[in-house]
């Protein structure tokens, strides 16, 4: 079975203990028949033999004995249960261990399209809920089903041992409580499928709502968001509840057949008694083993409960586990080369699903040109520069660094070659120092401060009151739109990288903050070629080269000046903005 054979490939390391524990498992409950057949021995040797009141006197030192063996055999087999339920512990924390960090390096690895169609909320319950459930399973369900087997098997064997009539009465009961059970374990399952989506759908709300708490509270809708997640949280409350139902619809079967064991003991193990086919010994063996009967089957039913819920959490865990991202690292380079910066696009059209967003798209960007990319909302702009660091590769085309298609390209040289500043500003829940130096931990405390002065960030960085040690919040809480922004800028510049890719990064700083930018990137002290998407004609006017994207396609592509002379797009743009700030921009070039 595919769940079991993934079960023990992932118990590598410590399949030895683990097997080890069910064999303990196996002797521990084995050792449940010896109290039994000592307190037969008492019975029928000094308390209702022929013979009980001379034993009682004559041999005191059996019964001494025969007391403490059963103290002794108690002790034993609470020790073995000790150190048993050690060993399960061990090996399935060790097992989840091994598989949190597989799955988390899995999550790590998958491309932008796998982000696209997984909600976090649902990797969040796969990294935690449905992880322990499988560790449950190799801790509690497996070694519960192994001892109930167990105990089943030699109170069975013991029973027959003394009578086999009375034992086959006894099994009699079994086949119907099998059939219970099989109907039950059939309802239940798609129960618990879903039940396990609407608790995802739970997580997905909950966190969607943590961290988008600044919009909620800008929108005064923590009503209409505590709607939404007491709906969601019902749903879920409401399955749980169904399953629960569907368990009580059941269990009044199982429980009367189980009650059954005891029923049919008293009724035909009293008969045989009167009959003297066995002993009143023998009886006290029977009734004080019948659980090892009854129990496997009142245990059935939380067992199946909890298998289900094993095989929707792992259906869930194997969609990570065994997921592959399209795109992929073809090689591992051994020393990682410093590109020259040359950017070509040849006829390059892009899809999402279905949805084409690029259209045949060709351009080049030499080494150290800078080039701006302008048009509409929603016309493509970071989609086209998203397919450089190959966050997403090409539907049809080419994109070249350097000459090389950058599917052939070793993927983290590739990034490491590329500095991104994305129009989503994250910054990490660490220090300011510590999100600048982001792609080089080791990076000098100089460094960090020359590249923020870059990004014109030095400056706010020193007044806040433990400067560059200052910790920003998750998402950079604590600081305006236009400070994020600069930080992220002087981390995306901080890894001095030939190709610099910049979305939409000033959009939200003063113009006079933004010529500071404009000239240290004028300034970099390292060769780099620049690809700057904007909305400000004060941003694009002097790049080497303006594209204008319209749709998924370019439609203007020439200097600032050749571009207003068309009159089309960005001429239109210009004017519109012109009027806006006084002129600052003239049809030669930026004053
Ligand atoms: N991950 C995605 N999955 C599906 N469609 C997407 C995805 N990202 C963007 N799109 C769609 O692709 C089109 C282009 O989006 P893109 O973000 O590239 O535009 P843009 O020009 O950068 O817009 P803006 O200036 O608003 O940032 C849009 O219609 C958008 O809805």
């Amino acid at each position: 079975m595919f769940q079991l054979k993934w079960l023990w490939h992932n118990l590598r390391g410590d399949r030895a203990r683990y097997i080890i524990a069910l064999c303990l498992s196996v002797v521990g409950c084995s050792l449940t028949i010896i109290n039994p057949y000592l307190g037969q021995r008492i019975v029928d040797t000094f308390l209702a033999g022929p013979d009980a009141a001379h034993n009682l006197s004559d041999k005191r030192s059996l019964l001494i004995g025969l007391c403490i063996g059963m103290v002794g055999f108690s002790l034993l087999r609470t020790s073995l249960a000790y150190f048993t339920t050690m060993l399960y512990e061990r090996s399935s924390q060790n097992m989840l261990y091994r598989v949190r960090i597989f799955l988390y390096n899995k999550i790590q690895g998958q491309d932008m399209n796998y982000y696209d169609h997984n909600r976090t909320g649902d990797l969040m319950t796969k990294m935690t809920g449905d992880l322990d459930m499988v560790r449950h399973t190799m801790a509690w369900i497996i070694k519960t089903i192994i001892e109930s087997l167990t105990i089943f098997v030699a109170a069975v064997i013991y029973f027959f041992y003394i009578d086999v009539e009375l034992t086959l009465w006894l099994l009699l009961l079994s086949p119907p409580i099998f059939i219970v059970a099989f109907l039950f374990a059939k309802r239940v399952r798609p129960m618990y499928t879903d039940l396990r989506e609407r608790l995802s759908q739970l997580n997905t709300i909950t966190q969607e709502n943590i961290a988008g708490n600044r919009v909620v509270k800008a929108f005064a809708r923590e009503p209409y968001e505590v709607q939404k997640f007491h709906d969601k949280n019902v749903n879920f409350s409401k399955a749980n509840k169904a399953a629960a139902m569907v368990w009580l619809d059941y269990f009044p079967y199982l429980e009367t057949l189980a009650q059954g064991f005891t029923v049919v003991l008293l009724l035909a193990g009293g008969l045989l008694v009167m009959d003297a086919r066995i002993t009143f010994g023998e009886f006290s063996a029977f009734s004080a083993l019948v659980w090892g009967l009854s129990n496997p089957m009142r245990n059935i039913g939380i067992i199946i409960n909890d298998i289900q819920r094993f095989f929707a959490s792992l259906n869930k865990i194997v969609d990570v586990y065994y997921a592959h991202p399209d795109i992929v690292n073809g090689h591992n380079a051994v020393v990682k080369r410093r590109y020259k910066g040359r950017i070509q696009f040849e006829n390059v059209s892009f899809k999402y699903d279905n949805a084409t967003v690029l259209k045949n798209i060709s351009f080049t960007v030499e080494p150290g040109e800078t080039i701006a990319i302008m048009g509409a909302t929603g016309s493509g702009k970071t989609t086209l520069i998203n397919l450089i660091p190959r966050f997403y590769d090409v539907t049809e085309g080419r994109v070249l660094v350097d000459g090389t298609d950058v599917r052939k390209l070793e993927l983290d040289e590739l990034r490491g070659n590329i500095g991104v500043a994305t129009q989503d500003v994250l910054l990490f829940s660490d220090t300011i120092d510590g999100n600048i130096a982001y792609g080089d931990p080791d990076m000098p405390e100089e460094d960090v401060q020359k590249f923020a002065k870059l990004a014109a960030a030095h400056d706010f960085i020193t007044k806040m009151p433990d400067g560059y040690d200052t910790i920003v919040g998750e998402r950079g809480v604590g600081l305006s739109g236009g400070q994020k922004q600069r930080i992220a800028l002087a981390r995306a510049m901080a890894v001095q990288p030939p190709i610099l890719i910049l979305d939409d990064t000033t959009s939200a700083v003063d113009l006079e903050t933004e010529e500071h930018i404009q000239r240290s990137l004028r300034e970099l002290d390292f060769a780099c070629t620049k690809i700057i998407i904007a909305q400000r004609v004060s941003t694009t006017a002097e790049a080497d080269r303006i594209l204008i994207l319209d749709n998924g396609r370019v439609v203007e592509d020439g200097t600032h000046a050749e571009l207003l002379a068309k009159r089309g797009y960005y001429y239109e743009v210009f004017m519109l903005q012109n009027e806006g700030i006084g002129r600052q921009v003239t049809a030669n070039g930026p004053k």
